[in-house]
């Protein structure tokens, strides 16, 4: 899915939070959204998915602005993961992830998706009596069988050890659809994206390839921190914070 921002604000009352944001992604990218506590990366993504609505400029996906899309068709070819998973009401795991599917055809059965996210064991738990890290799963698990064309993920590491770290995140990178994800990690977002968005008060700072954007400079800029960039067997950038 195309993806054309066009000088976006947003104001929550009387802040803006977004402030000007352009961007312009091709069709299948990996976006990794990055930058400070507050600078605005959810409400960027919220924006996307039509949860809440420009006060200025305008989104368009697929060349279509966001507003001429209707909610149903919306609802399912975009879909969010949020940085806090829900409290469900009492349903169990299988039934938070069936939700994933209620306004398509399934094309994969829900016992296929429960397997592939290391999911049976639990699906018939009450999802109310997960950990923090198994409700991020099982939220991963419902946007996985809900296959939208735009994936967005808010901080989609949030809670998970590394082994289903990697794991969920190895999906999204696999999947022949545009996601764009959040990161607090500058490594997480180097391995599994193609395209960084880096953000401060509400601005994009700078945009591009994963090496354009990892540059010592702009981090500084960001975040106020020193950094270094190694790079691992694969010539993948590795930031390494000097010591403060
Ligand atoms: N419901 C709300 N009402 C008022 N202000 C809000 C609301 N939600 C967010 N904000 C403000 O909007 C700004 C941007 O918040 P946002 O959640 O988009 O940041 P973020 O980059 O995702 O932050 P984090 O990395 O901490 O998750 C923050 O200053 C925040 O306080």
């Amino acid at each position: 899915m195309q993806i054309n921002i066009k000088n976006v604000s947003y104001y929550f009352r009387t802040n803006k939070v977004l402030d000007g944001v352009d961007l312009q992604l091709p069709a299948k990218a990996k976006v990794g959204l990055l930058g400070p506590n507050g600078c605005g990366k959810t409400t960027l993504l919220k924006l996307l998915c039509g949860l809440i609505k420009p006060s200025a400029g305008s989104i368009s996906l697929n060349h279509t602005p966001l507003s001429h899309h209707n909610r149903q068709q919306l609802s399912a070819t975009v879909g969010l993961m949020m940085q806090h998973a829900p409290a469900a009401l009492d349903l169990t795991v299988a039934q938070v992830v069936a939700l994933g599917r209620i306004r398509h055809r399934c094309q994969q059965t829900l016992t296929d998706v429960l397997q592939q996210n290391s999911l049976n064991d639990v699906a018939q738990m009450s999802y109310n009596q997960l950990s923090g890290g198994e409700r991020q799963r099982v939220m991963f698990a419902q946007l996985h069988y809900q296959q939208p064309q735009l994936m967005l993920l808010d901080e989609p590491a949030n809670h998970l050890d590394i082994n289903h770290c990697y794991q969920i995140l190895n999906k999204v990178s696999r999947l022949q659809n545009t996601s764009i994800a959040s990161y607090h990690c500058f490594n997480l977002a180097a391995v599994f994206c193609d395209y960084l968005v880096l953000m401060q008060h509400g601005k994009i700072i700078v945009s591009g390839k994963v090496e354009q954007v990892l540059q010592p400079h702009w981090l500084k800029q960001a975040y106020g921190i020193d950094v270094e960039i190694l790079r691992n067997s694969q010539g993948t950038p590795i930031v390494s914070v000097k010591n403060q």
